[in-house]
């Protein structure tokens, strides 16, 4: 089973605009609500496969109650802490040029008992699950080091811990070593305080991570597929080109075919064709977090990798 958490769920409200420019006034027949956050969209991919997936976190108000109401009718079995806040919306407008223009809202606030709960449930949940996965910002009150305690925990039942997440939750994150994380080139360049403009610059913003025992380190890098960092080795994952409707939810859809693939025991060649084809899948669609499984299969056969030795 994978456990999935997600702190700060959303609503993710996709609205599809012709030509968007800002400081204009648009109008769309054109929308779709879903449940999302980053930690729901990898629930959705795993749940697409059919592979066995439970989700946690934080819910609160009527945009909780949605979410529950959607994942229901998903058969996707959750056990969320319910919160005296409202649930967040994120806003994606997506234009007709393929660019996608994103409103985050920060969240509701987590008081003290809410967190001790949820620390209460997830300690009984990991003992259920072997893959553990925790994506997303944390909204207020929540430790700025929270991903740290929980990778902890898992740590210690030797549950396998992959952490996408960015900023400050990441750089305390990764001090407990997860066995994989996911950043994309903004997110690795935050954490290491310098820009990127080079491969060089990746494989040097890496070397301290794999210093420190992160055993899969997997730098996406959108369009042009992935760098992944095991074991002494640089795997570079070239996708094909595709007709792209909606990235939101690709680095999500990514995470979700690293989770599947860790549950079934997958070498690491077949994980990356598989989570960058899960990535690259998203993107054809117009929804957010979700993929074509024929779409997935055929994928899979056009990604080329290349094995470095580093
Ligand atoms: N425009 C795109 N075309 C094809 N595949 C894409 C595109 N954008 C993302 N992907 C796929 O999704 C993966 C994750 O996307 P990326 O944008 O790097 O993550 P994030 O959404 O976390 O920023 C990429 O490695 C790639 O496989
Ligand atoms: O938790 P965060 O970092 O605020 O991000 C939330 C947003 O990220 C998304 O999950 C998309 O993430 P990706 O495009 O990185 O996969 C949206 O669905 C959601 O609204």
């Amino acid at each position: 089973m994978i456990l999935t958490i997600t702190l700060n769920p959303s609503i993710d409200r996709r609205y599809d605009v012709k030509d968007f420019e800002k400081g204009k006034i648009f109008r769309t027949n054109e929308y779709q609500y879903t449940a999302g956050g980053k930690g729901i969209n990898v629930t959705k991919v795993i749940n697409t496969f059919g592979d066995p997936v439970l989700a946690t976190g934080f819910l609160g108000g009527r945009n909780g109650t949605y979410i529950i109401d959607k994942l229901a009718k998903m058969n996707i079995e959750n056990d969320f802490i319910f919160i005296n806040g409202e649930t967040r919306s994120c806003i994606n407008i997506a234009s007709s040029d393929g660019s996608n223009t994103e409103i985050l809202e920060s969240g509701p606030t987590i008081d003290e008992e809410e967190l001790n709960k949820f620390y209460q449930l997830y300690d009984s949940l990991l003992d259920k699950c072997n893959i553990i996965c925790a994506s997303g910002s944390l909204p207020d009150g929540l430790p700025v080091d929270i991903y740290n305690e929980l990778i902890k925990r898992a740590n210690k039942k030797e549950k396998k811990f992959i952490l996408d997440t960015s900023g400050k939750p990441l750089a305390k994150g990764i001090i407990e070593r997860p066995y994989l994380i996911k950043p994309n080139k903004e997110e690795l360049s935050k954490l290491i305080g310098r820009n990127i403009n080079s491969e060089e610059d990746i494989i040097r913003g890496v070397k301290g991570f794999i210093e420190n025992g992160i055993e899969v380190i997997c730098i996406s890098l959108g369009d042009k597929g992935a760098l992944v960092f095991n074991n002494g080795y640089m795997y570079r994952v070239d996708i094909p080109k595709v007709e792209v409707m909606n990235t939101v939810g690709s680095g999500d859809s990514m995470v979700a075919g690293f989770a599947v693939s860790l549950l079934r025991g997958y070498d690491l060649e077949s994980m990356l064709r598989l989570s960058s084809a899960c990535g690259t899948a998203n993107a054809m669609e117009l929804e957010t977090g979700k993929v074509d499984l024929d779409n997935v299969d055929k994928l899979i056969n056009m990604i080329k990798i290349e094995k470095i030795k580093i």
